[in-house]
This record gives C-alpha cells, sequence and structure tokens, in this order.
C-alpha cells in the first residue's frame, strides 16, 4: 500500500544519507543505535513488500545468499596496466619522453599525481546513476563479475549524487582493505583456528572471491577511484583531476593523496614526500602513479601495447619479506 511504499523510499533515502555522511564525510549524524532501528524497520518492511526494495536499498550492504559461480564480464574499454619506473633517471627519461611526445620542449607537463593502492583493479558500471555490475579486471578484456561482494563495501555509492547524471558511468579503482582492518582479520582467524591472510592485498583478493557476499560483508574493504571506462551521457572532464574533483561531487570516494605537479622535478618531489610519509599511511601502497593531467594531451600521448604512454607507475623498491 502507498504509506508502506513511501515509508521504504523515506528510510532509504535517509539511511543513505547517514551512511555517506559516517562513510565518506566522515561525519556521523545519527547514533548507531537510532541507525540501527531505522535499518532493522526497513528491513521487516522490504521482508513484507519485496517488491518495494530499491536498487541502493542499505539493507543489500549485509550481502546476500551465496552464488553457485561468478559469471565473465567483458569490459567495454579494456583495462590495462601501467608501465614501471624504479631510479630517477626512468622519471626523467618519461618526462622528456612526454615532453617529445607532445612537442612541447621548454615549458613542463602538468602531471596528476596520486599514490598506486596495493590493491585489486575494479570496474563499477552506473547506469543513469544506479550501481548495476563490478567486475574484476582479469586479463584486462574479461573480468569476473563480483557485484553481490562490492555491493557490501559502504563506501561505494549504490546511487551517485548531484544533477549532472551520466546514462553510463564505468569508475576504475581499486578495492584494499586498510592496514589497521587486515590486523584484526588475522586476529579473529587466529582466534577461529583460520588461515590468516600474507598481507592486505591476498586478504582483499580473498575476500573479493568469497561467492558468499554475507562473509565479504564483514571484510571492511574500502574502494578509492582513480580512472574512467565508459561514459556516456556527460562530457569527458577535461583533466584527470577534472575527473576526480567530478567523481567527488557524485559521491565517489577519491584519495585526498593526490596532487597536481610540474615536470620532472614535481613528480620525484612527490615521490619524496609520499616515500616518507608511506609508513604512516592507513593502507598499503606500492608506489606512486604519474598521469598527463589534460585529457586531450593523454588522448594525443595515446597508448604503446597494454600501457598508456601517458602515464607511469614509479614503485618504491620491495622490502625484504615482512614478517607478518
Ligand atoms: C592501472 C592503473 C592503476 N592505477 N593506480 C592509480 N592510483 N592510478 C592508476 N591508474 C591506472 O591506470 C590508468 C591508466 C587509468
Amino acid at each position: 500500500n502507498q504509506d508502506a511504499a513511501q515509508r521504504v523510499l523515506d528510510l532509504t533515502a535517509e539511511l543513505n544519507r547517514h551512511l555517506h555522511a559516517y562513510h565518506v564525510l566522515d561525519n556521523p549524524t545519527i547514533p548507531d543505535a537510532e541507525y540501527d532501528k531505522l535499518f532493522v524497520e526497513l528491513q521487516t518492511l522490504e521482508t513484507a513488500h519485496p517488491d518495494l526494495r530499491t536498487p541502493d536499498s542499505p539493507t543489500l550492504r549485509v550481502g546476500a545468499a551465496p552464488l553457485p559461480q561468478f559469471e565473465q564480464v567483458t569490459h567495454t574499454v579494456p583495462m590495462l596496466s601501467l608501465n614501471n619506473g624504479f631510479t630517477d633517471d626512468d622519471i626523467v627519461n618519461f618526462d622528456r619522453r612526454v615532453r617529445e611526445g607532445l612537442g612541447l620542449d621548454a615549458q613542463d607537463v602538468a602531471y596528476a599525481a596520486e599514490v598506486k593502492f596495493d590493491g585489486l583493479a575494479i570496474n563499477l558500471r552506473y547506469e543513469n546513476g544506479l550501481f548495476v555490475q563490478a567486475a574484476t579486471r582479469g586479463d584486462g578484456a574479461t573480468g569476473e563479475d563480483v557485484t553481490a561482494n562490492i555491493r557490501t563495501i559502504s563506501g561505494i555509492p549504490l546511487r551517485l549524487h548531484g544533477d549532472k547524471i551520466p546514462a553510463l558511468l564505468d569508475v576504475r579503482g581499486e578495492v584494499m582493505m586498510f592496514k589497521g582492518d587486515f590486523a584484526r582479520l588475522n586476529e579473529r582467524q587466529r582466534e577461529a583456528g583460520q588461515k590468516e591472510f600474507a598481507n592486505p592485498r591476498n586478504a582483499a583478493a580473498g575476500s573479493l572471491r568469497q561467492l558468499d557476499s554475507r562473509i565479504t560483508a564483514q571484510r571492511k574493504l574500502r574502494f578509492y577511484a582513480y580512472g574512467i571506462g565508459a561514459l556516456d551521457g556527460a562530457a569527458m572532464p577535461v583533466s584527470h583531476s577534472a575527473l576526480l574533483d567530478w567523481y567527488e561531487t557524485l559521491g565517489i570516494p577519491v584519495s585526498k593523496e593526490r596532487k597536481v605537479v610540474q615536470g620532472a622535478q614535481g613528480l620525484l618531489a612527490y615521490y619524496a614526500d609520499i616515500g616518507a610519509r608511506r609508513p604512516a599511511l592507513p593502507y598499503e601502497i606500492d608506489g606512486v602513479v604519474y598521469k598527463v593531467n589534460a585529457t586531450e594531451d593523454q588522448q594525443e600521448l595515446g597508448f604503446v601495447s597494454r600501457a598508456p604512454r601517458f602515464a607511469l607507475a614509479h614503485k618504491f623498491p620491495a622490502e625484504e619479506a615482512l614478517t607478518q
């Protein structure tokens, strides 16, 4: 009946607002007990009237019955990898090749620099603002459908915010587990006499490979966006930094450690700064990523084989096997 339908819509909107405030704005707007009361009321209404549940209902965050297997997904735009640089010379050469490729000799190129999360690359598909599918990178052309598991990640919006909603948007980013959540998970594994994970990346991968998304829901995974695949119904942002600014207005989590820097010296300064702060970061990284910022310059430089000419991962020296 009408008032149950309206109540479901109101509860869904209110609970999602509180979830966003808590997980993305890091600014809780309701006591947990009050949130739980509204959540149970919504779950009860949805159980009584299953047809009233909306695709962005917060009750979808707790996971559903196990899947028999993972389906395959073909990426509309291939998910490519990055070329690596290790030494300062590699970075200076990367910048020189970029300037040659763009026909610039004197002035500095603007680069978008960001941390390289040590997690799993994922594609999130939104149709008219609704989250409809998530897929792993796989071999770059096809990956696995992990929608049910990704739905349990509270930081990932099930409906995009704002009024500039594209008809189709493929968000690329990394799923990871924070160091603290990893340590607590291994404590629980030990107490339960179960296998411990070697590192946060393996723990995140293991959590995404679960056919039972109710297990994934207990694993506190995080997601940060760093790229884009298919886009219909909105203009492509003019730069990588503008893309990430747009994502933030849509309610998509973006790392705050990003910075636009100028030329090779700007890249090396960013690498040194992140390298110094790396142990204090709440998540593991295995380097930083540089991208020519301007979209038209990226398109002019294009890709060589499977990796873009406009981007480079600058890796940290591999640490000797850490005793986790
Ligand atoms: C493979 C990859 C991985 N990462 N990681 C970050 N932070 N940015 C980034 N960009 C990538 O590819 C871009 C070309 C979108």
